[in-house]
């Protein structure tokens, strides 16, 4: 083994610690720009500026001006319809005009407890339009937040002093502020998932800005006009602006790393700045009820929190029983505890108010599903209606013709964005995987997309072992196919994948199709590689059965296992699919023929390649036909839903008989004392499949005309 345990330990000790510290300080921010927002609009109302579309206008021209530069730069065409972001601007615009309107009538505190009430219409248009189930427990904390916000309400009408001209007028307002908040954030899901948060954010500032144009011509002007412009009101406006802008952009990037938990816990302090800037800048006093409200609220968000899968938490098993981190979820526990829909918009690009994120699943929990109906999830997770993943990704790879099959489903699949191909050895050497992975780029019409030349050997030096009688001398089946066109990038493969995952941080989700050198290289160079990376999907390893290159190991960790080690005590976010699952998707001569009759894009180079790996099949294994084992790991990465993991630490063997050996501690012993599997984050290990559904799904990718 290549780390003692005790190095493992300490590391990750330190590592937990520092997350922890910096997730408390991210939830901080986003508290504190949550309340700045609430005080400059406050502010504004109190400084007799009638003006509530006017104060968002500046807001959606900076979101426009810097993401719309951004997607101006990259060249993206619009993939969404434009009215569907007219829609949700129309919605967001609306829900800012009648937040910020409250201000003129009800008191600061109020807006900002009220502004709870999203969760619940989330919760109702979810439920209604999406039948998304949720726990009795989380219906109960959401019961006390409805509870919390009725007191608020009652305080303002009149049991207390609320604050304001006519708090119930303002608490009506803001009420409906949240209904078209809630409408907003599920439309913008819709979005998000499709093409990510940049071109989102820069539609939403650009319809937000035309609808907010109309409204001031129609219903501000004469506010305007007699507006005197003082210094204070313009510093108010720039204020509102800045931390409009910052909460749009910072939530989803604050969210995925601190989880909803925390950071609901975390927004509620911003009703506590609410407070201060009541009692000590407005000097009014705040009446009892609103207190009993905000403890009545936390204590609901508590519940409701604390019900929701976070792993980001995790949790001291008791002793005698098994780590619940490790224990397989099934599909029942799944369904009644945690909500099915959640918001990538309210992750990715939330108004400016509290939002349901606690109703948001994590990425890894999504993983969890099994042969789940359609689901709809989350925040980074972002399964389709369709159930796809939408997302960028790496694919590290040897291709091979299992390979090519994946490549290729990947570029059939439009939600994706292949940010670029690192290669390795493996099935073939690392130059042969180079040109193999141009000429695929070719093939499928995208010569643009950056191949990066990996590693020529593995950690430890030496020639690899190249299994060139299961792929053919070419890697392809011995098409011999004229050389690539275009050439491979200057930059390394481990430098591309820093670079790309540091352009992009906790955006980009790789796909190592063959052996984890080029990774581990990756996370040698920069050891922020493995926070910032989303999420590692890897073909490797067989879990509790045989291997393929020998009786002990997997040809792609035997390929490096020193590397492979590595990758897997990363830390980093990891899904693993050994060839216990890959080995249950076969496709059969049967198969073949269908894919060869079909009118596939790439039917007939597939179907070419890949009779020499049919044949080595039926000589080595007795299959007529053969395993599907990297484009089923290329759908554990897209749907995850159509597998089940269980959670474990991973070790591999570097040295001895069984090099190249993976073993997981699936936790169903509290050990005596430490040994090398202690102290080290579990991965997702796959753990069952479902072998037709699977089968289905990449047979209609690659038929896909
Ligand atoms: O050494 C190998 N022996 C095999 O039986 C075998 N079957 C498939 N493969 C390739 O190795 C990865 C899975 O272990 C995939 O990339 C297959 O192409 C194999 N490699």
């Amino acid at each position: 083994m290549v780390m003692s345990s005790d190095t493992g330990c300490r590391w990750w000790r330190r590592s937990e610690l520092s997350n922890v510290v910096s997730v408390l300080l991210l939830g901080q921010l986003v508290s504190f720009i949550l309340a700045l927002l609430n005080f400059t609009s406050s502010l504004s109302a109190n400084l007799g500026a009638n003006s509530p579309v006017t104060l968002g206008l500046f807001g959606y021209l900076a979101l426009t001006v810097v993401n719309g530069s951004i997607l101006l730069y990259q060249r993206h065409e619009l993939i969404i319809p434009w009215y569907w972001y007219a829609l949700l601007a129309f919605f967001d615009v609306q829900g800012n005009y009648l937040f910020n309107a409250a201000y003129y009538f009800t008191s600061i505190t109020s807006v900002a407890l009220l502004d709870c009430c999203t969760v619940a219409w989330a919760i109702l248009f979810t439920w209604i339009f999406l039948g998304t189930k949720y726990s009795l427990w989380q219906l109960l904390g959401a019961a006390l937040c409805g509870l919390g916000l009725c007191l608020a309400i009652l305080s303002d009408a009149g049991v207390g002093d609320g604050g304001g001209s006519n708090p119930l007028l303002g608490d009506i307002l803001v009420t409906g502020a949240t209904m078209f908040y809630a409408l907003s954030n599920v439309g913008q899901e819709f979005c998000v998932k499709k093409n990510g948060r940049i071109e989102v954010l820069a539609m939403l500032g650009l319809f937000g800005m035309l609808f907010s144009v109309i409204e001031i011509a129609i219903f501000e002007r004469k506010n305007l006009e007699a507006l005197t412009w003082s210094a204070e009101l313009i510093l108010t406006f720039v204020g509102y602006t800045v931390a409009f802008f910052m909460f749009y952009t910072l939530t989803p990037l604050i969210l995925q790393a601190s989880g909803a938990t925390l950071f609901n816990l975390s927004l509620l302090t911003a009703d506590m700045w609410a407070v201060i800037i009541r009692i000590f800048f407005y000097q009014q006093q705040v009446e009892w009820l609103y207190y009993i409200a905000y403890s009545d609220v936390g204590v609901g968000l508590f519940i409701y929190s604390k019900t929701e899968k976070n792993p980001n938490l995790s949790q001291e098993p008791e002793i005698g029983t098994p780590n619940p981190q490790y224990q397989l979820v099934h599909e029942q526990e799944v369904d009644s505890t945690f909500p099915v829909i959640a918001f990538p918009s309210i992750g990715d690009s939330s108004p400016p108010h509290i939002l349901p994120p606690f109703i948001c699943g994590t990425q890894e929990s999504t993983t969890e599903f099994m042969d789940s109906t359609p689901v709809m999830l989350n925040c980074d997770g972002m399964l389709d209606c369709d159930g796809e993943l939408s997302e960028k990704i790496i694919i590290d790879t040897d291709p091979g013709i299992d390979d090519s099959m994946a490549i290729m489903m990947a570029f059939q699949t439009p939600k994706l964005e292949i940010l670029g191909l690192t290669t390795i050895f493996g099935n073939v050497s690392t130059k042969d995987a180079t040109r193999n992975a141009l000429l695929l780029c070719e093939i499928a019409g995208r010569p643009g997309v950056p191949v990066a030349e990996g590693s020529p050997e593995p950690l430890k030096g030496g020639e690899p072992e190249i299994q060139d009688f299961i792929h053919g001398s070419d890697g392809l089946g011995n098409l011999n196919l004229p050389a690539p066109k275009s050439k491979k990038i200057e930059k390394s493969a481990s430098e591309f994948l820093v670079d790309k995952v540091s352009q992009y941080p906790g955006e980009v989700s790789i796909l190592a199709l063959g052996p984890l050198t080029n990774l581990a290289l990756a996370i040698k160079r920069d050891s922020s590689f493995v926070t910032k990376v989303k999420r590692v999907v890897i073909l490797g390893g067989a879990f509790f059965a045989l291997g393929n290159i020998n009786p002990s190991a997997e040809a792609n960790i035997y390929g490096d296992p020193e590397a492979a080690d590595i990758v897997f005590t990363s830390g980093a976010n990891i899904d693993v699919v050994g060839i216990n699952i890959t080995t249950q998707v076969k496709m059969s001569d049967e198969d073949l023929d269908e894919l060869k009759q079909s009118k596939g894009r790439h039917a007939r180079f597939l179907w070419d390649s890949s009779k020499f790996y049919r044949d080595w099949h039926v000589k080595s294994d007795g299959v007529y036909g053969f395993f599907l084992h990297d484009p089923v790991s290329f759908v554990a990465l897209i749907r995850p839903d159509l597998f089940t993991f269980k959670k474990g630490v991973v070790r591999v063997e570097t040295q001895g008989l069984c090099v190249g050996h993976t073993l997981m501690d699936q936790g169903l012993k509290r050990w005596n004392s430490d040994n090398p599997w202690t102290g080290y984050k579990p991965l997702s290990v796959a753990w069952t499949v479902n072998a037709d559904k699977v089968l289905d799904y990449i047979k209609s990718l690659l038929m896909r005309p």
